[in-house]
């Protein structure tokens, strides 16, 4: 698969990565069709059916013009009521017979191609859901949108034209040609010798529709992306005003689109009226060879209509013949885009011999891991290693970029490390089939995911098939229980990806219940806290603590609020190790650590109030000594537990109290917060 910058020179940067895109290979029709056949299997006995209707159907057609020249020349041209009679009913049965057949014949083929593009929709489905992320970096989702959609749909049209109408117009022109030669072989010679002038002019055609074609689905796919991207867009555009912008960029998509349809439908039209100059060229042949022959009395006037008829009926499907190689041409340039996405390999595979483990105590271990993303040009991982106990809680902190969510990425085998080992229990992740591993191994990102459904199918999709109980237990454990109940419809309320009726922290409970509910040994948290504000945040971490309890914990963050909690922290620079230890040694260490920190808490202790709870609980004033509230000598905190004995009297650990390991400032005459 080449890539293709969009720009032109070399790959260096990330967003420059980002602008590459997939160059569809050119593939000829007959490879598509080969592609997709095995999709066929257990419907070409019904397709064979088919074919044999078309066959019949075809049969009762010829038949029937045959029984035309005998009405004409024995009942019109004598004028016979009794000639009429017996080849009128034999017409009436054949048509009535002919019209079942092509009825059922017709039925049977889009029962059978619908089937095929059902099939072939969740084929495609199923294979996109197994790409790796960086498939979906490189392609806009639109794109893959109109893939799934109106490139499936072309090759409905190249199965139907191909197959199906390949078959009827194929039988219909091969009885129709010999039925015109055994009523007069000269007659029919002379006129089948213009016949090549048809391919002729389908050939001519053929390469420039499907240029077209192609240039028309790619704009598709380029205009259903900027419809999606501005759509899910919407508060940005609005907010700055971007709506001539977004237009811009939509009129540039829909010229593409304009100039490719236009251009299609020229060429369709300028073939057409060349089809119909050729077979004016062909009725004119016929109709003076036959004018002579009639004068010569070698033909009668019935024969020769006969004879015309059979034209009339076999120009259609000629015509139809050389016009199905351009619409199975077109069809092909949608097979390309499918087969194009088909061509992606999965970064992952199951096991031929799968490890035979049972559930793993949750035991991590990163060997020497090295790492590097397809069609990058620097490695996102160098020689990692680490390893984290059953139940320990680490924390993996480090600059932007340093690989940290790659780690995870590699947890979960999204992709394979190119050197070295991650292990679970000492089993190599290779060892175990995808599907179990993701088991064992639960993720946590940092975008909450929501699916179309109601929250209890939210939380249940962490387990499939718990029962209410157990999905209320969850909800209960993530702090979610008391919210969801509240909804209109408490746990059958329907949520959407986009939903307005929960804040982002409520969101995060929802997550943190589906992974309590689905409870893996090893959990990956992504970011838990950001993008949530500080009351939100503050929120999930009893959820989080409960959720972690006991389980193998590895906590990407940024977020060093966190960091005391954790059993051991990783620092992670550059795809690798740089430090690790716990929270207090690393501070004292003064290295990458401690700077990290610094630069976080001057952030955050600059306006103070970023960590401030707002109104969630009401800090106390704790009299020194006495460990209860009132007047006098004393400390705020935000429980009335004593201070450390002998220490500096400081409140309670908690990642989100501003003056948490501070000495706290004296209240202010009105009582309220210094600072609020
Ligand atoms: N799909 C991708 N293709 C190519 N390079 C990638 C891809 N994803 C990440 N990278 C690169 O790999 C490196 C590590 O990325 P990673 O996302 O693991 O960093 P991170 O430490 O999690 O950063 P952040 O804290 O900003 O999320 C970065 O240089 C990043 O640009």
């Amino acid at each position: 698969m080449a890539y293709r910058n969009k720009g032109g020179g070399d790959l260096d940067t990330d967003s420059e990565f980002e602008e590459y895109e997939y160059d569809t290979p050119t593939i000829p029709s007959r490879v598509a069709f080969r592609r997709f056949w095995p999709l066929t299997k257990g419907l070409r006995k019904w397709l064979l059916l088919v074919w044999v209707c078309t066959i019949v159907a075809a049969l009762a057609e010829t038949e029937a013009i045959l029984l035309f020249g005998e009405l004409t020349d024995n009942a019109l041209n004598k004028g016979s009521l009794d000639a009429f009679r017996a080849p009128a009913a034999k017409w009436l049965a054949v048509a009535i017979v002919g019209a079942l057949v092509a009825y059922a014949g017709n039925s049977l083929a889009a029962w059978a191609t619908e089937r095929f593009v059902m099939r072939l929709r969740e084929h495609v489905f199923d294979h996109v859901q197994q790409l790796p992320p960086h498939f979906f970096q490189l392609h806009r989702q639109g794109d893959l949108l109109s893939r799934l959609t109106s490139d499936v749909e072309a090759i409905e049209t190249m199965v139907v034209s191909g197959l199906v109408g390949a078959a009827s117009a194929g039988f219909s022109a091969l009885f129709y040609a010999a039925a015109a030669f055994w009523l007069r072989w000269d007659l029919a010679t002379a006129t089948f010798v213009l016949a090549p002038l048809f391919w002729l002019a389908a050939r001519r055609f053929s390469g420039s529709i499907k240029d077209v074609s192609r240039a028309g689905r790619v704009a598709d796919g380029a205009i259903t992306s900027v419809v999606e991207e501005s759509l899910g867009n919407i508060v940005l555009t609005q907010a700055y005003g971007r709506r001539d912008a977004e237009r811009r960029r939509l009129h540039e998509e829909a010229t593409a689109w304009f100039r490719a349809s236009v251009r299609s439908a020229r060429l369709n039209e300028a073939y057409e009226q060349l089809v119909q100059v050729i077979e004016t060229v062909c009725v004119l042949a016929v109709i003076g060879i036959g004018a002579w022959e009639i004068s010569t009395g070698r033909m009668t006037l019935g024969q020769l209509l006969a004879f015309a008829a059979f034209l009339g009926y076999l120009y259609p499907p000629v015509r139809g013949l050389a016009q199905l190689g351009l619409t199975v041409t077109a069809a092909t340039a949608g097979a390309e885009r499918l087969i194009e996405i088909l061509d992606v390999r999965p970064s992952v595979a199951d096991p031929l011999h799968a490890a035979d483990t049972g559930r793993p105590d949750g035991a991590i271990e990163v060997r020497d891991v090295s790492f590097r993303y397809p069609g990058a040009e620097r490695d996102a991982l160098k020689g990692l290693s680490f390893r984290v106990s059953p139940g320990e809680l680490v924390i993996v902190t480090g600059p932007s970029g340093a690989g940290k969510s790659t780690v995870s990425k590699l947890l979960l085998r999204f992709y394979d490390p190119d050197s070295g080992d991650v292990l679970l229990d000492g089993v190599p992740l290779r060892g175990f089939p995808v599907a179990r591993l993701r088991e064992y191994v639960t993720l946590l990102p940092q975008e909450t995911l929501v699916l179309h459904d109601t929250v209890r199918a939210n939380i249940a999709c962490g387990r499939p098939g718990a029962g209410d109980r157990a999905i209320e237990a969850a909800a209960r454990a993530a702090d979610a229980h008391d919210f969801v109940v509240r909804l209109p419809e408490g746990y059958d309320t329907r949520i959407d990806p986009g939903t307005a009726r929960l804040s982002g922290g409520q969101l995060q409970r929802l997550a943190i219940a589906r992974a309590i509910l689905r409870d893996a040994p090893v959990l990956v948290l992504d970011e838990p806290t950001t993008g949530l504000d500080a009351m939100s945040a503050r929120r999930v971490v009893k959820p989080l603590r409960r959720l972690t309890a006991g389980r193998t914990t590895l906590m990407i963050t940024h977020d060093l609020n966190l960091a005391p909690d954790a059993d051991r922290i990783l620092v992670v620079d550059r795809g690798r190790v740089v430090e690790t230890g716990r929270h207090d040694e690393l501070l004292a260490r003064g290295g990458a650590y401690a700077r990290l920190h610094r630069s976080q808490n001057n952030a955050v202790m600059d306006t103070g109030e970023l960590r401030m709870p707002v109104f969630a609980e009401e800090p106390v004033f704790v009299e020194e000594g006495t460990g209860g509230g009132g007047e006098g000598a004393g400390y705020y905190g935000y429980d009335a537990s004593p201070p450390a004995p002998g220490g500096i009297p400081c409140t309670p650990y908690d990642p989100y109290n501003p003056y948490y390991g501070h000495v706290p400032p004296a209240p202010q005459g009105d009582g309220t917060w210094p600072g609020a």
